[in-house]
């Protein structure tokens, strides 16, 4: 018998918030093209279409905005906390730390106001987290500028460039959803057990920073920065393969074709990065990769991921690559929580079975 590993095509859930299609390189947010939504909308539209299923009208926009912005002060507990907590330990941990803290004031069933006030104070927590690393006074939210304004602004304390804004805003719309991905299903796992929200995303914040999911663009300028430029990736990527390694920013459980999120960051990030030779690098990099990938393991489909131009994306837009994962689980706390919202209607506890392998007593 194969082994049974990954839940691999096992159906955990039905889903109306979005649809991931791997076969054709489709992205949909409740019935509409992710990639379409990235570049016409704000972060808080799409919050909005996730959690409520629609997408806001101008007034309900403003409110919903108003709503948000509202909510980005940190309570007192997470304050301290942050201020006691040990310089060096890595923000996705500190994160993680400060949410399941928050999970004191969290109580099943989870609603909508509870998924507003995390994902409005989660860059709060990165910001504030950054900053003190580097020894630099927090600085507080300015609730006249958007979600994604904001975030960059708490971070350098400078007024962001709208080019800058507008390509973070991209990301995170395209970061928001993806099914029933590792995090989202540990997520909803948790919460099936008539735990809190902020347990639930907690849970979620440690699957999504290992590096087969979250943590992977960190590694993607690791060996960006390692093949060093275009005469060294052929050889460079060979002897990876051939050592076992994986690449990062390649491969997927679900697409067997290029990850329609990379095709559309490709594009917001070239508008950023022209004549700039790192990318130009990135970019011959994947040829290369994907064209190796398919020499050493032929039919595995294995193509660009979003985590590959994330990092592209987000080095062009000058967030230092320690805030990859954190900028990520910034956006994802969305479709977490709109899983949760929708785990809450219809649940029935996970518990799916293993197959007993070991010794039967004597
Ligand atoms: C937001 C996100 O989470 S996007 C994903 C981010 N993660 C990465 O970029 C990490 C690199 N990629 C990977 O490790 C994988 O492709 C995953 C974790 C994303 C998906 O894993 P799975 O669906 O379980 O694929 P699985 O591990 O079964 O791999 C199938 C085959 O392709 C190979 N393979 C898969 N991805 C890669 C890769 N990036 N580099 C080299 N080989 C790979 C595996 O070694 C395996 O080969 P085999 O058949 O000879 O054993
Ligand atoms: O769907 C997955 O398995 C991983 C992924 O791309 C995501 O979570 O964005």
């Amino acid at each position: 018998m194969a082994k049974v590993t990954g839940l691999d095509g096992i159906v955990a859930a039905e889903t109306d918030i979005g649809h991931v299609d791997g076969e054709n390189g489709h992205l949909i947010y409740r019935g509409y093209w992710a990639k379409e939504l990235a570049v016409h909308y704000e972060y808080e539209e799409i919050a909005h279409l996730l959690w409520v299923g629609k997408l806001p009208d101008a007034s309900e926009k403003q409110q919903f905005t108003a709503r948000l912005a509202s909510s980005r002060e940190l309570p007192l507990t997470v304050r301290r906390l942050l201020d006691n907590i040990p310089r060096e330990m890595p923000i996705m941990s500190v994160l993680q730390t400060a949410i399941a803290l928050l999970s004191g004031e969290f109580s099943w069933p989870p609603t909508l106001e509870q998924a507003i006030s995390l994902t409005a104070v989660v860059p709060t927590i990165i910001a504030y987290s950054y900053r003190s690393q580097l020894g630099l006074a927090p600085i507080e939210p300015d609730n006249q500028l958007s979600h994604t304004a904001n975030y960059l602004y708490m971070l350098t304390g400078k007024q962001p460039e709208p080019a800058h804004i507008k390509a973070l805003n991209a990301y995170l719309i395209l970061g928001m959803e993806h099914g029933m991905n590792a995090s989202t299903f540990a997520a909803r796992v948790v919460l099936s057990t008539q735990s809190d929200m902020a347990s639930a995303v907690s849970a979620a914040v440690g699957a999504m920073k290992g590096p087969l999911h979250g943590g992977a663009p960190t590694e993607v300028i690791a060996m960006l920065d390692a093949i060093g430029n275009k005469e060294h990736a052929e050889a460079w990527i060979r002897q990876a393969l051939e050592r076992g390694d994986r690449l990062m920013g390649f491969g997927h459980r679900i697409y067997k074709t290029r990850d329609p999120r990379a095709e559309a960051l490709r594009h917001v990030t070239e508008a950023l990065s022209s004549n700039d030779p790192w990318f130009d690098l990135a970019i011959h990099v994947e040829k290369t990769a994907i064209a190796l990938l398919e020499e050493y393991k032929p039919g595995r489909r294995l193509y660009t991921n979003v985590e590959f131009f994330a990092a592209s994306i987000m080095r062009a837009i000058a967030l230092p690559s320690e805030l990859f994962t954190p900028t990520f689980t910034a956006a994802r706390v969305v479709g977490w929580s709109a899983h949760l919202l929708e785990q809450a209607q219809v649940n029935r506890i996970f518990r799916p079975q293993s197959v007993y392998t070991g010794p039967m007593p004597e």
